[in-house]
């Protein structure tokens, strides 16, 4: 892909860098190393106009924010926390599938008189899911393992992301209700998307290209 200007692509280690490779690709941008196994933070393309910056998953909306990064690819999940201010959100990727659940000990929901303690990395969306069923809870933030918080009396539920179910089961808990169903989005800075409209929207339409044939 010819760009007539320098991009920056914001992605995370692990799920979301693996299932975005194919996806870029399709548009002609290979990484020249691995990010599993060297230290680089900014990785080097196989287009000379296109780097890789590579951070934590909850991280990417900030350097696409800021305009650190022109672009990148973040969960909804992240998103939500984020709050989506100074990003476009032009393209669902559709990977890194899962959903938002609450989760808790089988009995978690028998009535009680008390309060619910909820432990969770996603404070807002577990604020504001609460509050749209009019509920009064205390949320309890964690950076991760929240499966263990209800194992260990911290807390009563869970608010966390669910794929096939199985760290819920291999804890003795179960899913109990859908708040929303996650997948990565490409998210754009909003100064970027006007001053290099072309290089984005080509880069965009190679993408949706590639999901569209997946
Ligand atoms: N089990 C899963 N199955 C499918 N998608 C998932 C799963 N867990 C997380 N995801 C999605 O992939 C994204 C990246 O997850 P990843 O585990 O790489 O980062 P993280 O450890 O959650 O983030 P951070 O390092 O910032 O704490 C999440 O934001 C979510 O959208
Ligand atoms: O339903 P499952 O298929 O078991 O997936 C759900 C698990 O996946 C995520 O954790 P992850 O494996 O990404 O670990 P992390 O939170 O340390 O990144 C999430 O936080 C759950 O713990």
């Amino acid at each position: 892909m010819n760009l007539n200007a320098p991009l920056t692509i914001a992605l995370s280690k692990g799920r979301i860098f693996d299932q975005t490779l194919p996806l870029l690709a399709h548009a002609g941008i290979e990484p020249l190393d691995d990010p599993e196994t060297s230290r680089k933070l900014i990785l080097e393309t196989s287009s000379p106009k296109v780097k890789f910056v590579i951070i934590r998953a909850s991280d990417v909306p900030t350097y696409v924010q800021y305009g650190a990064a022109d672009l990148g690819v973040a969960g909804k999940d992240v998103l939500l926390e984020h709050g989506g201010e100074g990003l476009y959100e032009p393209l669902d990727l559709g990977i890194a599938r899962c959903r938002l659940m609450v989760a808790g000990l089988p009995d978690a929901l028998e009535p009680t008189s008390r309060r619910l303690r909820i432990a969770t990395k996603y404070v807002h969306s577990a604020e504001r899911y609460f509050a749209s069923k009019g509920q009064q809870v205390e949320i309890i933030k964690l950076y991760g393992s929240m499966e263990l918080a209800p194992l260990v009396g911290l807390s009563d539920l869970i608010v966390d992301l669910v794929e096939s179910g199985n760290t819920l089961k291999a804890n003795g808990l179960v899913p109990l209700e859908h708040i929303a169903d996650i997948s990565s989005r490409l998210v754009v800075n909003k100064a970027s998307w006007k001053m290099k409209h072309e290089a984005v929207s080509a880069l965009l339409e190679c993408l949706r290209e590639a999901v569209g044939q997946r």
